[in-house]
């Protein structure tokens, strides 16, 4: 039995005993208190400036209210920048844009309308909405100067993610969740580029007063700019607590039907959380799974750094990587010796490096590294009974890398560009993994 089967003690309760009740669910639609919140935000209190994204829905409202008061009882902080992209998707968005703005002046906080003009496709419309969404947002931290862009994310919505991570088949990276502070999700290429923000800046249209003149963080000619952050401050905040502080502010905020909307799998999961939690699975179980998860993938990662160093893969997270010719080179053995999850993370690692199509995805990086690791072996077990090595030889492309196993060396060399009509490059005796 491995460490990973040993039962927890959750594991063990009997199968049809009633979930137990949460220590402290009484306080879980308690208005978050001025103390709480402060404690939420201390380590934004020396920042220059932050944007609040804020969509006029329940809990980024909170933010906003929330946010300025404690900002208001600092003799000094950050400058606040309240931001609402309007996606044109519904008649209301204009209208709950504006109302953002209305209690943003009313909290003297500016605030800024960002309307997404793009193409809008019929397939995938919500991730279309959300990546748009972010370069907006991007935009508006670089005119207000800030560097970090916070969300109202609550534990409702990490416990989703969770699920919604599960239902896709996610690896223990991706039941890992939100991060309270992670890069703000930006295409490769996105933002990055100091002359698309100034064409997107553009089209922001400021609707309350503007906060005092500040440097231009856009300095002409120069594309290369700080990473931006995401912030999440609620991220361990149940959402009821966040709609118990407005209802006892008195303060109104939008419902965005679309949160019910069946066509998306977001709503379709959150409408499943009530019948879930029934069961036990409740939203503070599923977001304790990403915390376990988050700290289980902090150790591997910090593991493979390890490997990688015992392997002498040069600088992993660096660009020097690779002996001049943009090729990585390893000891294959010493490789195929490490835990799978280990060796299966490093291999992917050097493919989402070397590679040039993104990403490589999980499930294809399971089936060439199980197949790299069996073809080591057979390598070992060739070379022992004095058969030719090349027996045994391997060669995968995946991501837009070419994994290539001869001579005792593992090699993750960038591919061959794809012919037209999207076939993979196809470069050895096995078949060609994409
Ligand atoms: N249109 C938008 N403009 C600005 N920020 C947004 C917008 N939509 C979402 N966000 C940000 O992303 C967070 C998570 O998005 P999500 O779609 O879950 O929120 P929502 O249902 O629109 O409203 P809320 O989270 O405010 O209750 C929000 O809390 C907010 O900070």
């Amino acid at each position: 039995m491995s460490a990973a089967d040993h039962p927890t003690v959750e594991d063990t309760a009997a199968d049809d005993a009633p979930p137990p009740a949460t220590a402290h669910a009484r306080h879980d639609d308690a208005p978050l208190t001025t103390t709480e919140a402060a404690t939420l935000f201390a380590d934004l209190a020396a920042l220059p400036a932050v944007v609040l994204a804020v969509s006029g829905g329940p809990d980024s409202t909170a933010l906003l209210v929330l946010a300025a008061r404690w900002r208001a009882a600092l003799a000094a902080g950050p400058r606040l920048v309240a931001a609402t992209v309007d996606h044109g998707l519904r008649s209301g968005s204009g209208d709950e844009a504006l109302a953002v703005g209305r209690l943003a002046g009313e909290l003297g906080i500016a605030h800024h309308i960002l309307r997404w003009t793009g193409e809008k496709p019929a397939a995938g419309l919500q991730a279309a909405a959300r990546a748009a969404r972010y370069r907006l947002l991007a935009v508006a931290a670089r005119e207000a100067g800030a560097r970090h862009v916070l969300t109202g994310h609550t534990r409702d919505d990490q416990a989703e993610t969770v699920l919604f991570r599960l239902a896709r088949g996610s690896g223990l990276a991706g039941l890992a969740g939100m991060a309270r502070v992670a890069p703000l999700p930006l295409p490769a290429g996105g933002e990055r580029s100091t002359r698309e923000a100034r064409r997107v800046r553009g089209r922001l249209e400021t609707t309350a007063r503007t906060a005092a003149p500040h440097p231009d963080p856009l300095p002409a000619g120069d594309d290369r700019e700080p990473a931006l952050l995401l912030v999440r401050p609620f991220l361990d905040i149940p959402k009821a607590r966040l709609v118990a502080t407005l209802a006892a502010a008195g303060i109104a905020c939008a419902d965005d039907p679309s949160n019910r909307d069946p066509r998306f799998t977001r709503s379709r999961l959150r409408a499943l959380l009530p019948g879930l939690a029934a069961e036990g699975l409740t939203a503070p179980r599923l977001a304790r799974l990403a915390d376990r998860m988050r700290r289980a993938d902090a150790a591997l990662e910090a593991a493979v750094e390890r490997l990688a160093a015992d392997l002498a893969v040069a600088d992993l997270a660096g660009f020097g990587l690779a002996g001049g010719d943009g090729v990585v080179r390893l000891d294959a053995a010493g490789w195929a010796r490490a835990p799978a999850e280990l060796r299966l993370r490093l291999l992917g690692r050097l493919i989402d490096r070397v590679g040039h199509e993104g990403p490589v995805e999980l499930g294809k990086l399971e089936t060439v590294a199980d197949a790299l690791a069996a073809a080591v072996v057979a390598t070992a077990i060739t070379a022992a009974g004095g058969g030719p090595e090349s027996a045994a030889r391997f060669r995968r492309t995946l991501a837009g890398a070419t994994v290539t196993l001869a001579g005792g060396r593992l090699s993750v060399a960038p591919a061959p560009p794809r012919r037209s009509g999207g076939n993979a490059a196809s470069a050895g005796p096995n078949p060609t993994e994409t």
